[in-house]
């Protein structure tokens, strides 16, 4: 037996059009990407795919994204948790910077070794900084980073994994994850034991469902890499995603 876990980045934001680093700013849904949350949806009616239960991270990408893909696929009355361990990476001080000037700026190699590797963190956000989310009543009393790497990400999103989305899955239910680039590819790094210098090449393209089947022994997928529900689209984005420093 199998369990069924759908990973689903949020549809296309406000800022992802504009190409600017992210990160925990709690930016919108652009028109792109309610069509694209919709359509994600879409794809789970018609597979047949549909959740049982919900995690989401705060930010209103994610949970609108859910939102109205659940509605899509007639499973908008499921239980939902939320939590900011499944927040995208923190981007300190390039949250708002846009990437092909701070490609510019910095250089390529910097500029991949912020955007993509395992363990090197951009630099940290001040105070001052019109971005931080100091003082965000949704953060009262959590550590609120000043800046993350991917190995971070996952430091903070495995013991939610383990404590609310794990039990979920052994009790049968088919659980949704809707999240950001990032957060899930360290779900993904740790799903597929991606050694760290490959997590690099491991880019998540907004709104498509992403499906894993998981042992029911191991947790681990028999399905490796998972299946994204509609693989021409997700190739397509993919190579987006990853080209992004590249436009202005
Ligand atoms: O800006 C961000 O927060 C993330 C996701 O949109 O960007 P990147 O893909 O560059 O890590």
């Amino acid at each position: 037996m199998t369990y069924t876990l759908i990973l689903l980045r949020h549809g296309e934001s406000e800022w992802n059009e504009k190409n600017l680093f992210t990160g925990w700013v709690d930016v919108p849904l652009n028109d792109k990407g309610w069509g694209e949350a919709k359509r994600g949806g879409e794809l789970l009616k018609e597979e047949g795919i549909l959740p049982d239960v919900l995690h989401t991270s705060l930010l209103r990408r994610a949970i609108m994204t859910a939102n109205l893909a659940l509605d899509a696929a007639d499973r908008h009355w499921i239980p939902v948790k939320r939590n900011w361990r499944l927040n995208e990476r923190h981007y300190g001080d390039l949250q708002g910077k846009n990437k092909a000037e701070t490609l510019e700026q910095f250089g390529e190699e910097k500029f991949m070794i912020w955007r993509r590797s395992y363990d090197v963190p951009p630099p940290e956000i001040s105070a001052e900084n019109t971005y931080t989310q100091e003082g965000d009543p949704r953060y009262a009393g959590e550590p609120i980073p000043k800046t993350e790497c991917l190995k971070d990400v996952l430091e903070r999103a495995l013991p939610y994994w383990e404590s609310e989305v794990v039990p979920d899955l052994k009790s049968g239910k088919t659980v949704m994850v809707a999240a950001h680039g990032n957060s899930l590819r360290a779900i993904v790094k740790h799903l597929d034991d991606v050694a760290d210098d490959a997590i690099v090449g491991v880019n998540i393209p907004t709104g498509i469902p992403l499906v894993y089947h998981l042992d029911e022994e191991t947790l681990k997928p028999t399905n490796p890499g998972g299946t994204y529900l509609d693989p021409e689209a997700a190739a397509a984005a993919i190579q987006a995603v990853a080209n992004q420093g590249k436009k202005k």
